[in-house]
């Protein structure tokens, strides 16, 4: 029996066989708890509806997803958001910037899963503080004006933050589950799907057009009662090109070949590029390489127009460094201050170059 399960049993709440079970707030609880005021519900309706203009080609700015690869420490995520508010408000002409707040970890095997699931960093799970701090870092990251874009990862963890959310992903090892496109149906916001680890991209495609589907499925209400879900589907969904096991498909022939599908599909033939992941080998130096590299596409003839946005994965300072709970709390207070736990970012002042890099692209695409 893990510690957990022990302090559970012991603590005489609800066990059943060998696993243990810790009741959490309802969603209800905790956006009552820390509810949205009108001033960022606002941020969060405009945001989405400008992203879904984006997406759609009516609006000729691009769509930067950009922000460190999990929050794992909320004080630096914030000081991140603060620099990052400042750059978007700066590009606002050319780019729409959008802040990676990345809760929900999924693991190639096992490791930390993010600030939901262990915000102590120390095995202890204690999720309801996990699910309080990444609504509430949602809060303060929108109360900036900036919107925020997370991965969907535990179905159970949409209610929580939802609300705060201006656009979600799915991730490349879940994008063909029927379970999370059921998700996205219901999710009132765009929704990314990533091409799969090995590099195929007919999962995503695939999953844009299930999520498009009124859907009924089992799932919880806000007060966390199972019930039966009936969802609109989502018409938002497009493609996220993150590369693979096959190799990088940020490059003009991938993004034809990919667009030419969607279409075909009649799906939304603009897609998002991933820079980090399978399209940089997760090298951050390579990221900033890649982002470059899909710079100079938006200026070309032949896909310039079937990008609507890119993914960069970036904090305060460039990197990452290796992180296991198992270790104890003398790792976790060796941490280096604003660097990634999970995989490596780009550091700021390389991120601010990029940004300006993409910025012009976008002018010069817009000159023609
Ligand atoms: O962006 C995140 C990681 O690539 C993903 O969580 C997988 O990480 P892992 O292979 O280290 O488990
Ligand atoms: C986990 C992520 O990416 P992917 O699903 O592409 O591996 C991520 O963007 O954090």
């Amino acid at each position: 029996m893990n510690a957990a399960a022990q302090t559970l049993s012991t603590s005489g709440q609800d066990f059943a066989g060998r696993t243990a079970y810790a009741p959490l707030p309802t969603a209800t609880e905790l956006r009552d708890l820390l509810p949205v005021d009108a001033d960022g519900a606002a941020v969060v309706e405009r945001s989405r509806d400008e992203v879904r203009a984006v997406l759609n080609g009516l609006d000729d700015r691009l769509l930067v997803v950009v922000g460190p690869c999990s929050v794992h420490d909320t004080t630096a995520g914030l000081e991140y958001a603060r620099r990052l508010a400042a750059e978007a408000s700066r590009h606002r002409e050319d780019l729409l910037v959008v802040m990676r707040c990345y809760f929900e970890k999924p693991r190639t095997t096992v490791g930390w899963k993010g600030l939901i699931n262990d915000p102590g960093l120390d095995g202890g799970h204690d999720m309801a503080r996990g699910l309080s701090e990444a609504r509430g870092f949602l809060r303060d990251v929108t109360a900036l004006g900036l919107p925020t874009a997370t991965e969907f990862l535990e179905p159970f963890s949409a209610p929580y933050l939802e609300d705060l959310v201006s656009w979600g992903a799915v991730g490349a090892r879940t994008t063909e589950s029927q379970v999370h496109r059921q998700m996205a149906a219901a999710l009132d916001l765009p929704m990314g799907f990533k091409n799969a680890t090995d590099g195929t991209v007919s999962h995503a495609i695939d999953a844009c057009q299930a999520a498009s589907a009124a859907q009924s499925f089992l799932g919880t209400d806000l007060d966390g009662r199972t019930s039966v879900v009936h969802a609109p589907g989502n018409r938002d969904g497009h493609v996220i090109l993150r590369g693979g096991a096959s190799g990088p498909n940020h490059r003009a022939e991938s993004v034809a070949e990919v667009s030419a599908a969607l279409t075909a599909r009649g799906g939304n033939p603009r897609v998002v590029i991933d820079a980090s992941h399978g399209n940089s080998g997760k090298n951050h130096h390579r990221q900033a390489e890649v982002a470059l590299e899909i710079a100079a596409q938006l200026e070309g003839e032949r896909t310039a127009d079937a990008i609507a946005g890119v993914m960069l994965e970036s904090f305060l300072v460039g990197g990452a460094q290796k992180f296991d709970p198992a270790d104890g709390p003398e790792a976790r207070d060796e941490l280096v201050y604003g660097q990634s736990i999970t995989d490596a970012c780009m550091e700021w002042d390389v991120t601010a170059q990029v940004l300006d890099a993409l910025a012009e692209a976008v002018r010069n695409r817009r000159d023609g």
